[in-house]
């Protein structure tokens, strides 16, 4: 088959009105930026038994796992390699997001993830310094791996509702860790079943009878060498999901395993030999690496987004149905308004998300260096502003990888496409790191109470100073970038001013206020809007809409090429640069082992005495 580029993908890139490698430059942080990520990406993708010869599709579950455990190791020793020895860590981190290379190797997810985006920011976070230089040593290297061990397979959003239990015996100096009930079992935490050997626990801990809250401490649940699970520990995988099926979660209980004194990370809370308890100057800090993690998603999500558009465009491009003039041929699907408006905003959603990731990214650093001196002024803030970005760009980024699929037509439902691994990691998403509406009623807590600041007098920080600002019940629209922002505010203090309003109805009705809070959550979540935007109003917005998706058009497939993302990357027959779907559709339908003979065994085992009256 010819490896020509296809026609319409070629007059597209010729059409584009501006410089691709521009917008590239821009994204990767400079030029300089967008080399050395290529030159990273040239050296990890050329590495030997990085790939599958079988599609990861057609393996078993137990296959599945074990193929990613190889192409694991492979690629962490590759990444290794091809680390620039003159580049800053952030700079290397930066290449590394912003090429997702390991979603060249992995369509799901790579068994290793946890070590990296839990266990070592749990340490970072959580430990002290003595603690910290020991097991990053260890933990760095790889020499151990580890997860992070919160959620029960009775409670995950309810934190403080966890039932394992450290008890201190001031005897021996050590934690006894012990899963008192079914529920108590540690479920869900990724690498746990059998990648894993240590991990970080979340625990309740109490010292003689008396409850000191919830801890972390790291603790060893398989022996370095034979890695068989210790005495006292019972260990399984948790089974097969929607996706996340090569991450290997798992279940952990414990009976009554005991671990030494220095194993629990004492950071923030302490318990000295005797036994007493140094408490934590807050106690929400044991939160930490949640924090991290869920500033780290929003990252996450305008890549995938920007992953997921890109084969959608393409495709859109390539791809011609139906007819909008008589005798004027097919057009590209991309030509349909419906179509733009389902993929247009997919592009600009992973732009918005992108530079939000920058803000949060900057903030979480300030507040942490701030933490770090004891000042711990901005962390309701912080904690609320970053519950608020993952449930809103999670939940965007599903509905819009889904938009993206379903958008392709059959094909988006093929997993060749690569649309419905993308949507399996992304809607994990609005569960993990904090349920979505859990999530976002967090936010709504601060934002009432800022009203209420707001209402006495009080100043607010800038984040929320539009709770304070005088707004008129009438405002005009207008239709520019800071009448929009004006627009967006003004509903945003609707919101938040009607949900209050509800609360205190149900409070004069008589409800507490808890069960206030709980009959006006749906309205804290996602209120209807207070807006005096006319029928007029819209009329003119949706013209600017439409206008601005007819500018958009010619530079769509520019838009997705500065993404930058490698045909291998993107893993995807219908996302590929050169635009030859067709061709690829039948590549990796032949690789179906349904195709290996030309009558199946079943024929002759049940179809044929079926039909023939036999069976
Ligand atoms: C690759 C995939 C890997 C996945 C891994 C995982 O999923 S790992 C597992 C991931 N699992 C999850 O993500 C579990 C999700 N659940 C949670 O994060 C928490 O349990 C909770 C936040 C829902 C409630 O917690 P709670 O019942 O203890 O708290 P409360 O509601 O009573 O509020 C008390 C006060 O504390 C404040 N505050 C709370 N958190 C923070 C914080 N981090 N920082 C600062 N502050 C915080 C809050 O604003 C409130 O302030 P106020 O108004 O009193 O001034
Ligand atoms: C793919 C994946 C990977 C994961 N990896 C890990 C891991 O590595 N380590 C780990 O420890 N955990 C992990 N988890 C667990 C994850 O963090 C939890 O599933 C998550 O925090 C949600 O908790 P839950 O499952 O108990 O849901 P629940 O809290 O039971 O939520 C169920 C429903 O109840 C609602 N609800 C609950 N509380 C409230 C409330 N206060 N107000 C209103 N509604 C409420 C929710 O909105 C939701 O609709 C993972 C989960 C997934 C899906």
């Amino acid at each position: 088959m010819s490896a020509k580029v296809n026609d319409d993908l070629l007059t597209e890139r010729r059409k584009c009105e501006f410089n691709v490698e521009e917008l590239t430059n821009y994204l990767d942080g400079g030029a300089q930026a967008t080399q050395n990520r290529r030159k990273l990406e040239d050296k990890v993708l050329s590495t030997k038994g990085l790939f599958d010869e079988v599609p990861e599709e057609y393996l078993s579950h137990k296959e599945k796992y074990e193929n990613a455990v190889r192409k694991a190791v492979v690629y962490y020793k590759a990444m290794k390699e091809a680390e620039d020895p003159n580049q800053t860590e952030q700079e290397r981190a930066n290449a590394t997001y912003r090429s997702l290379l390991h979603a060249a190797v992995f369509k799901d997810n790579s068994p290793f993830s946890l070590h990296l985006a839990m266990f070592i920011p749990a340490i970072l976070g959580q430990a002290d310094e003595e603690q910290k230089k020991y097991w990053m040593k260890r933990a760095s290297k790889m020499e151990i791996i580890g997860t992070y061990a919160q959620t029960e397979l009775g409670h995950g959003t309810f934190i403080r509702g966890l039932e394992t239990t450290a008890t201190y015996d001031p005897k021996t100096e050590e934690f006894v860790l012990h899963s008192p009930t079914l529920t108590a079992y540690k479920w869900w935490p990724g690498s746990l079943a059998h990648t894993a050997n240590y991990c970080v626990v979340m625990a309740h801990l109490y010292i003689n009878g008396k409850s000191c809250g919830i801890q972390p401490f790291i603790v060893q649940f398989r022996d370095e060498e034979t890695h068989q699970p210790l005495p006292g520990i019972k260990l399984g995988e948790i089974g097969a999901k929607l996706g996340f099926n090569t991450v290997n979660n798992g279940f952990l209980g414990f009976d009554q395993h005991r671990i030494p004194r220095n194993r629990m990370l004492m950071k923030n809370a302490q318990v000295l030999k005797d036994g007493t308890f140094k408490r934590s100057p807050n106690s929400k800090l044991t939160y930490g690496t949640m924090v991290y993690v869920r500033v780290v998603i929003v990252n996450g999500m305008a890549n995938q987004l920007a992953r997921a558009v890109t084969i959608a465009v393409r495709y859109s491009a390539v791809r011609r149905q139906s007819e909008l003039k008589p005798d004027a041929g097919e057009p590209q699907i991309l030509d349909y308004v419906t179509q733009q408006h389902k993929l247009f905003i997919g592009i600009a959603s992973s732009h918005a998300f992108t530079l939000t990731a920058k803000w949060l990214t900057r903030m979480y650093q300030k507040v942490t260096a701030d933490l770090e001196k004891g000042n711990l002024d901005e962390l309701p803030e912080l904690h609320a502003i970053a519950c608020c970005l993952k449930a809103v760009t999670t939940t965007d980024t599903s509905v819009l990888v889904e938009r993206s699929r379903t958008s392709c037509g059959g094909h988006g439902y093929m997993l060749s496409s690569n649309l419905p691994q993308i949507y399996g990691l992304v809607t994990a998403a609005c569960t993990y790191e904090g349920e979505n509406t859990v999530l976002m009623l967090q936010t709504a807590r601060s934002l009432v109470k800022a009203l209420e600041q707001a209402q006495s007098g009080k100043r607010l920080s800038p984040t929320m100073s539009y709770l304070s600002e005088k707004v008129s019940s009438r405002l005009k629209w207008d239709n520019s970038i800071d009448g929009i922002v004006k627009g967006f505010r003004r509903v945003a203090y609707g919101k938040v001013e009607s949900a209050m309003r509800s609360m205190r109805k149900y409070v004069r009705s008589g409800l507490g206020p808890e069960d206030a809070w709980n009959m006006s959550s749906v309205q804290l979540v996602a209120a209807s809007e207070y807006t005096s935007i006319s029928e007029a109003d819209i009329r003119q917005l949706q013209d600017t809409y439409e206008d601005l998706l007819g500018k958009i058009r010619p530079n769509a497939v520019g838009l997705v090429d500065a993404f930058d993302f490698r045909d291998q990357i993107l893993n995807s027959t219908l996302g590929a640069y050169d635009g030859r779907v067709y061709e690829r559709l039948m590549e990796e339908a032949l690789k179906s082992p349904l195709n290996a003979e030309p009558v199946n065994q079943s024929f002759h085992k049940y179809l044929k005495p079926f039909m023939q009256g036999k069976l």
